[in-house]
């Protein structure tokens, strides 16, 4: 099996800002300004063809983060990110253009996905017809309700049939036979032996779909292998947080703000 994407001790920080004067500061002074903070650290893995891959962790573990920056919407700060092979990201917030109407943003997307005019005209029925979001394809984005979004965002990234799939949470919005007809193609790439990463916190999706995971803690990966090892584990570690007190789950969470903070040795 060959690989498809190799990710090399990435890093990501960023700075905190407490006030839109700190902010300015950081753009004004040579060496920035604020307190560094990891939203991912020392990441390494590999994926091949046909590897389906689910990232778990809580709020702000660094899931959409490492999404990103493996579809090579964001880069990292240090390390490195190789892809073999064209990578698409469904994300709920799928950098449509709101003033844009839908049809627009088809040409405007797959432009930017390096496809010809020629080419994107042959998608668009395509698209469209996935998207069923009827007359609202001629309507600039920011009428669109959020399920509306969705759908077209994720109708572009499955028609433009990417080698590399990462898949953020966009099956939790939208109706339910929008959700099944996403799943059915879903499963579709899978069959056909792409690599796919996809998020989300329904462990049962990601039993049902996913043969690996990667579950992520304070921006780290505590676990990553087969899922039937790996969710276990994570569903053990929520039961314990969940019945933790609001006392202990703030001292858990700032520990893991502690851990952000500039304490990663690069
Ligand atoms: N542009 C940014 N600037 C500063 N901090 C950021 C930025 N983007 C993300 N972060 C921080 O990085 C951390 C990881 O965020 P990320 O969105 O990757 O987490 P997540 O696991 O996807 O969370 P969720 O489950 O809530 O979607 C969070 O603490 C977040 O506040």
């Amino acid at each position: 099996m060959s690989e498809t994407v190799v990710v090399q001790n990435v890093y990501k920080k960023y700075k905190m800002h407490k006030s839109s004067k700190e902010k300015l500061l950081d753009i004004i002074l040579p060496r920035g300004y604020g307190e560094d903070f990891y939203a991912l650290q020392n990441i390494s893995f590999k994926a091949y063809q046909g590897d389906v891959i689910g990232l778990v962790g809580v709020n702000g573990s660094g899931k959409s983060t490492l999404s990103n920056i493996i579809a090579g919407v964001i880069p990292p700060t240090f390390g490195e990110v190789t892809s073999i092979g064209t990578t698409s990201i469904i994300a709920i917030s799928s950098g449509l253009n709101n003033q844009l109407t839908g049809r627009e943003n088809i040409e405007l997307k797959c432009l930017m996905l390096g496809f010809k005019k020629k080419e994107i005209k042959e998608m668009e029925p395509e698209i469209i017809e996935f998207a069923d979001i009827g007359k609202f394809i001629d309507q600039p984005v920011k009428k669109y309700s959020s399920g509306m979004k969705s759908r077209l965002g994720f109708a572009i990234s499955v028609t433009v049939n990417p080698d590399i799939l990462i898949v953020d949470e966009a099956l939790s919005v939208g109706d339910q036979i929008f959700a099944q007809k996403s799943k059915n193609k879903m499963f579709e790439f899978k069959e056909k032996g792409k690599t796919i990463f996809f998020v989300s916190h329904s462990m049962g999706q990601i039993k049902e779909f996913c043969e690996k995971a990667i579950w992520l803690e304070y921006g780290e990966i505590k676990q990553f292998g087969p899922v039937n090892n790996v969710i276990p584990e994570y569903e053990k570690f929520l039961k314990e947080y969940k019945s933790m007190t609001n006392e202990q789950q703030k001292k858990f969470r700032e520990e893991v703000m502690q851990k952000q903070r500039g304490l990663a040795t690069i």
